[in-house]
Protein backbone atom coordinates (compact mmCIF):
# COMPACT_ATOMS: atom_id res chain seq x y z
CA UNK A 1 0.00 0.00 0.00
CA UNK A 2 1.46 3.55 -0.68
CA UNK A 3 2.73 5.66 2.27
CA UNK A 4 -0.10 7.96 1.25
CA UNK A 5 -2.72 6.13 1.07
CA UNK A 6 -1.91 4.30 4.53
CA UNK A 7 -1.90 8.19 5.69
CA UNK A 8 -5.43 8.34 4.79
CA UNK A 9 -7.73 8.41 7.96
CA UNK A 10 -10.02 5.45 7.87
CA UNK A 11 -13.27 4.99 6.12
CA UNK A 12 -14.58 2.36 7.97
CA UNK A 13 -13.51 0.77 11.22
CA UNK A 14 -14.20 -2.71 12.98
CA UNK A 15 -13.06 -3.92 16.33
CA UNK A 16 -13.78 -6.89 17.59
CA UNK A 17 -17.22 -6.84 15.41
CA UNK A 18 -19.69 -9.57 15.86
CA UNK A 19 -22.32 -10.11 13.44
CA UNK A 20 -24.97 -12.34 13.54
CA UNK A 21 -28.93 -12.93 13.03
CA UNK A 22 -31.00 -12.36 16.52
CA UNK A 23 -28.98 -13.64 19.00
CA UNK A 24 -27.30 -16.23 16.98
CA UNK A 25 -23.25 -15.00 16.44
CA UNK A 26 -22.51 -16.15 12.58
CA UNK A 27 -18.90 -14.47 12.88
CA UNK A 28 -16.83 -12.39 14.90
CA UNK A 29 -14.80 -11.10 16.24
CA UNK A 30 -14.01 -9.26 12.90
CA UNK A 31 -11.20 -6.51 13.72
CA UNK A 32 -10.29 -4.38 9.79
CA UNK A 33 -10.48 -1.19 8.44
CA UNK A 34 -11.10 0.01 5.06
CA UNK A 35 -8.93 3.63 3.84
CA UNK A 36 -9.68 5.60 0.57
CA UNK A 37 -8.50 3.66 -2.91
CA UNK A 38 -8.66 0.12 -0.55
CA UNK A 39 -9.85 -2.64 -3.03
CA UNK A 40 -10.69 -5.67 -0.02
CA UNK A 41 -11.85 -8.70 -1.81
CA UNK A 42 -13.64 -11.14 1.02
CA UNK A 43 -14.05 -14.60 0.32
CA UNK A 44 -15.89 -17.02 2.30
CA UNK A 45 -18.04 -20.72 2.09
CA UNK A 46 -21.47 -20.73 1.72
CA UNK A 47 -23.08 -19.50 4.99
CA UNK A 48 -19.85 -17.82 6.21
CA UNK A 49 -21.47 -14.93 6.84
CA UNK A 50 -20.32 -12.86 3.88
CA UNK A 51 -23.71 -10.97 2.87
CA UNK A 52 -24.64 -10.66 6.97
CA UNK A 53 -21.48 -8.84 7.25
CA UNK A 54 -22.21 -6.76 4.03
CA UNK A 55 -25.44 -6.16 5.95
CA UNK A 56 -24.28 -4.81 9.33
CA UNK A 57 -21.71 -2.39 6.90
CA UNK A 58 -24.45 -0.94 6.00
CA UNK A 59 -26.43 -0.08 8.97
CA UNK A 60 -29.47 -3.13 8.02
CA UNK A 61 -28.06 -5.68 10.73
CA UNK A 62 -27.25 -3.73 14.21
CA UNK A 63 -23.81 -5.13 15.54
CA UNK A 64 -23.61 -8.32 17.96
CA UNK A 65 -20.92 -6.84 19.91
CA UNK A 66 -17.48 -4.96 19.15
CA UNK A 67 -17.71 -1.43 17.14
CA UNK A 68 -18.14 -0.26 13.63
CA UNK A 69 -17.31 3.16 13.48
CA UNK A 70 -17.74 5.24 9.81
CA UNK A 71 -15.56 8.65 9.71
CA UNK A 72 -14.73 7.80 13.31
CA UNK A 73 -18.72 8.37 14.30
CA UNK A 74 -20.58 4.85 15.10
CA UNK A 75 -22.79 3.80 12.40
CA UNK A 76 -25.83 3.69 14.77
CA UNK A 77 -25.44 7.63 15.07
CA UNK A 78 -25.44 7.58 11.45
CA UNK A 79 -28.67 9.33 9.42
CA UNK A 80 -29.78 6.47 6.47
CA UNK A 81 -29.33 9.23 3.74
CA UNK A 82 -25.96 10.51 5.23
CA UNK A 83 -25.09 7.04 5.41
CA UNK A 84 -25.88 6.54 1.62
CA UNK A 85 -23.96 9.54 0.86
CA UNK A 86 -20.55 7.56 1.78
CA UNK A 87 -21.76 3.68 1.08
CA UNK A 88 -22.78 2.39 -2.21
CA UNK A 89 -24.29 -1.01 -2.04
CA UNK A 90 -24.18 -3.51 -5.41
CA UNK A 91 -26.39 -5.72 -4.63
CA UNK A 92 -26.62 -9.28 -6.53
CA UNK A 93 -30.06 -8.73 -8.07
CA UNK A 94 -32.38 -6.27 -8.51
CA UNK A 95 -35.18 -7.11 -6.65
CA UNK A 96 -37.45 -4.13 -8.12
CA UNK A 97 -40.86 -4.85 -9.56
CA UNK A 98 -40.90 -1.31 -10.94
CA UNK A 99 -39.98 -1.09 -14.84
CA UNK A 100 -37.03 1.23 -14.68
CA UNK A 101 -35.77 1.81 -17.21
CA UNK A 102 -31.56 1.37 -17.26
CA UNK A 103 -30.94 5.44 -17.25
CA UNK A 104 -33.51 5.59 -14.77
CA UNK A 105 -31.68 2.95 -12.73
CA UNK A 106 -28.62 4.73 -13.05
CA UNK A 107 -29.69 8.27 -11.95
CA UNK A 108 -31.13 7.07 -8.50
CA UNK A 109 -27.18 6.59 -7.78
CA UNK A 110 -27.48 10.21 -7.81
CA UNK A 111 -30.29 10.13 -6.14
CA UNK A 112 -28.33 10.16 -2.55
CA UNK A 113 -26.44 13.48 -3.79
CA UNK A 114 -29.22 15.26 -4.46
CA UNK A 115 -31.11 17.45 -1.68
CA UNK A 116 -34.73 15.56 -0.83
CA UNK A 117 -37.01 15.92 -3.97
CA UNK A 118 -35.16 17.76 -6.00
CA UNK A 119 -35.17 16.49 -9.59
CA UNK A 120 -31.76 14.93 -11.06
CA UNK A 121 -29.82 17.95 -13.60
CA UNK A 122 -28.55 17.93 -17.02
CA UNK A 123 -25.38 16.99 -15.44
CA UNK A 124 -26.85 13.99 -13.57
CA UNK A 125 -28.33 12.64 -16.83
CA UNK A 126 -24.39 13.16 -18.21
CA UNK A 127 -22.76 11.46 -15.36
CA UNK A 128 -25.42 8.14 -15.92
CA UNK A 129 -24.83 8.29 -19.69
CA UNK A 130 -21.04 8.39 -18.86
CA UNK A 131 -20.84 5.24 -16.70
CA UNK A 132 -23.64 3.64 -18.83
CA UNK A 133 -21.29 3.69 -21.13
CA UNK A 134 -17.93 2.69 -19.23
CA UNK A 135 -19.69 -0.35 -18.61
CA UNK A 136 -20.63 -1.00 -22.36
CA UNK A 137 -24.40 -0.97 -22.04
CA UNK A 138 -25.41 2.44 -23.83
CA UNK A 139 -27.56 0.25 -26.04
CA UNK A 140 -30.04 -0.84 -23.26
CA UNK A 141 -30.09 2.91 -21.86
CA UNK A 142 -33.49 3.15 -22.65
CA UNK A 143 -34.70 -0.60 -22.12
CA UNK A 144 -36.82 -1.75 -18.84
CA UNK A 145 -34.89 -3.55 -16.14
CA UNK A 146 -37.14 -6.28 -16.95
CA UNK A 147 -36.07 -6.52 -20.32
CA UNK A 148 -32.50 -7.26 -20.35
CA UNK A 149 -30.65 -10.00 -19.14
CA UNK A 150 -29.19 -11.14 -15.23
CA UNK A 151 -25.98 -9.84 -16.55
CA UNK A 152 -26.53 -6.44 -18.27
CA UNK A 153 -28.77 -5.87 -15.29
CA UNK A 154 -25.81 -6.41 -12.91
CA UNK A 155 -23.75 -4.07 -15.05
CA UNK A 156 -26.69 -1.43 -14.67
CA UNK A 157 -26.29 -1.76 -11.04
CA UNK A 158 -22.75 -1.17 -11.25
CA UNK A 159 -23.01 1.69 -13.34
CA UNK A 160 -25.64 3.19 -10.59
CA UNK A 161 -23.16 2.84 -7.95
CA UNK A 162 -20.28 4.70 -9.80
CA UNK A 163 -22.55 7.90 -10.05
CA UNK A 164 -23.01 7.37 -6.52
CA UNK A 165 -20.12 9.39 -5.75
CA UNK A 166 -19.61 6.95 -2.35
CA UNK A 167 -16.69 6.95 -0.54
CA UNK A 168 -16.95 2.79 -0.17
CA UNK A 169 -19.00 0.61 -2.86
CA UNK A 170 -19.68 -2.38 -1.18
CA UNK A 171 -20.28 -5.22 -3.72
CA UNK A 172 -22.28 -8.46 -3.34
CA UNK A 173 -20.30 -10.67 -5.75
CA UNK A 174 -19.97 -8.17 -8.67
CA UNK A 175 -19.02 -10.66 -11.02
CA UNK A 176 -21.47 -13.65 -10.37
CA UNK A 177 -23.48 -13.67 -13.46
CA UNK A 178 -21.30 -11.87 -16.00
CA UNK A 179 -19.87 -13.66 -18.89
CA UNK A 180 -15.88 -14.02 -19.10
CA UNK A 181 -15.49 -10.55 -21.33
CA UNK A 182 -17.80 -8.45 -18.89
CA UNK A 183 -16.22 -9.82 -16.10
CA UNK A 184 -13.12 -8.54 -17.32
CA UNK A 185 -14.86 -5.06 -18.17
CA UNK A 186 -15.59 -4.93 -14.02
CA UNK A 187 -12.82 -6.14 -12.32
CA UNK A 188 -11.10 -3.21 -14.46
CA UNK A 189 -13.76 -0.90 -13.87
CA UNK A 190 -12.97 -1.68 -10.12
CA UNK A 191 -9.47 -1.15 -10.13
CA UNK A 192 -9.98 2.06 -11.89
CA UNK A 193 -11.67 3.43 -8.87
CA UNK A 194 -8.78 2.94 -6.99
CA UNK A 195 -7.16 5.99 -8.90
CA UNK A 196 -10.26 7.90 -7.94
CA UNK A 197 -10.05 7.40 -4.12
CA UNK A 198 -13.15 5.61 -3.80
CA UNK A 199 -12.64 2.37 -1.65
CA UNK A 200 -14.20 -1.42 -2.91
CA UNK A 201 -15.31 -4.15 -0.12
CA UNK A 202 -16.39 -6.70 -2.78
CA UNK A 203 -17.30 -10.55 -2.27
CA UNK A 204 -16.19 -13.20 -4.04
CA UNK A 205 -16.59 -16.96 -4.49
CA UNK A 206 -13.66 -17.03 -7.08
CA UNK A 207 -10.40 -16.30 -5.64
CA UNK A 208 -8.74 -15.67 -9.09
CA UNK A 209 -11.19 -12.67 -8.94
CA UNK A 210 -9.78 -11.21 -5.42
CA UNK A 211 -6.17 -12.14 -6.54
CA UNK A 212 -7.42 -9.96 -9.56
CA UNK A 213 -8.62 -6.80 -8.54
CA UNK A 214 -7.89 -7.06 -4.76
CA UNK A 215 -4.63 -5.39 -2.66
CA UNK A 216 -6.06 -6.82 0.10
CA UNK A 217 -7.83 -10.44 0.75
CA UNK A 218 -9.86 -11.34 4.04
CA UNK A 219 -11.50 -14.57 5.03
CA UNK A 220 -14.37 -15.63 6.81
CA UNK A 221 -12.79 -18.90 7.67
CA UNK A 222 -15.14 -21.65 9.39
CA UNK A 223 -15.58 -22.39 12.69
CA UNK A 224 -17.96 -21.63 15.67
CA UNK A 225 -18.57 -18.76 15.08
CA UNK A 226 -16.50 -18.16 11.96
CA UNK A 227 -13.59 -16.07 12.29
CA UNK A 228 -11.66 -13.74 10.36
CA UNK A 229 -8.38 -14.49 8.08
CA UNK A 230 -7.02 -11.20 7.19
CA UNK A 231 -7.59 -8.40 5.45
CA UNK A 232 -3.56 -9.05 4.16
CA UNK A 233 -1.52 -8.89 1.05
CA UNK A 234 -3.78 -10.67 -1.31
CA UNK A 235 -0.99 -13.49 -2.04
CA UNK A 236 -0.30 -13.96 2.07
CA UNK A 237 -3.83 -14.90 2.58
CA UNK A 238 -4.79 -16.61 -0.42
CA UNK A 239 -2.11 -19.10 -0.03
CA UNK A 240 -3.32 -22.67 -1.07
CA UNK A 241 -3.03 -24.01 2.55
CA UNK A 242 -5.78 -21.21 3.21
CA UNK A 243 -7.78 -21.57 0.13
CA UNK A 244 -7.93 -25.80 1.56
CA UNK A 245 -8.74 -24.82 4.77
CA UNK A 246 -11.44 -22.44 3.42
CA UNK A 247 -13.38 -24.27 1.17
CA UNK A 248 -12.58 -27.88 2.43
CA UNK A 249 -10.54 -29.07 -0.66
CA UNK A 250 -7.36 -29.39 -1.64
CA UNK A 251 -6.04 -26.50 -3.97
CA UNK A 252 -3.36 -26.12 -6.43
CA UNK A 253 -2.10 -22.93 -7.42
CA UNK A 254 -1.19 -21.53 -11.28
CA UNK A 255 -0.35 -17.95 -11.63
CA UNK A 256 -2.06 -16.31 -14.57
CA UNK A 257 -1.93 -12.80 -15.52
CA UNK A 258 -5.27 -10.63 -16.58
CA UNK A 259 -4.45 -8.73 -19.35
N1 LIG B 1 -32.47 -13.44 7.81
C1 LIG B 1 -31.79 -14.41 8.45
N2 LIG B 1 -32.19 -14.86 9.65
C2 LIG B 1 -31.50 -15.82 10.32
N3 LIG B 1 -30.36 -16.38 9.84
C3 LIG B 1 -29.92 -15.97 8.64
C4 LIG B 1 -30.60 -14.98 7.87
N4 LIG B 1 -29.91 -14.76 6.72
C5 LIG B 1 -28.85 -15.59 6.77
N5 LIG B 1 -28.86 -16.33 7.91
C6 LIG B 1 -27.86 -17.32 8.32
O1 LIG B 1 -26.65 -16.63 8.60
C7 LIG B 1 -25.53 -17.38 8.12
C8 LIG B 1 -24.73 -16.53 7.16
O2 LIG B 1 -25.51 -16.28 6.01
P1 LIG B 1 -25.03 -15.28 4.88
O3 LIG B 1 -26.18 -15.12 3.93
O4 LIG B 1 -24.47 -14.07 5.50
O5 LIG B 1 -23.86 -16.13 4.21
P2 LIG B 1 -23.04 -15.83 2.86
O6 LIG B 1 -21.60 -15.99 3.20
O7 LIG B 1 -23.45 -14.51 2.28
O8 LIG B 1 -23.52 -17.03 1.94
P3 LIG B 1 -23.57 -17.21 0.33
O9 LIG B 1 -22.14 -17.28 -0.14
O10 LIG B 1 -24.27 -18.53 0.19
O11 LIG B 1 -24.34 -16.06 -0.25
C9 LIG B 1 -26.08 -18.66 7.51
O12 LIG B 1 -26.00 -19.68 8.47
C10 LIG B 1 -27.53 -18.31 7.21
O13 LIG B 1 -28.32 -19.45 7.27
Amino acid sequence: MPDAQQAQPNILQAQDLRIGHGRRIVAGPLTFSIRPGDIIALLGPNGSGKSTLFRTLLGLLPPLGGTLRLDGLPLAQWRRRALAQRIGYVPQSWGSHFGYSVLDTVLMGRAAQLPAFAQPSARDRMLAMVAIERLGIAHLASHSMHAISGGERQLALIARALVQDAALLIMDEPTSSLDFGNQLRVLEQIRQLRTQGVAVLLSTHQPDHALAVADQIMALMPGEPNHLLGPGPKHTVATPENLAALYGVPVEMVRARMV
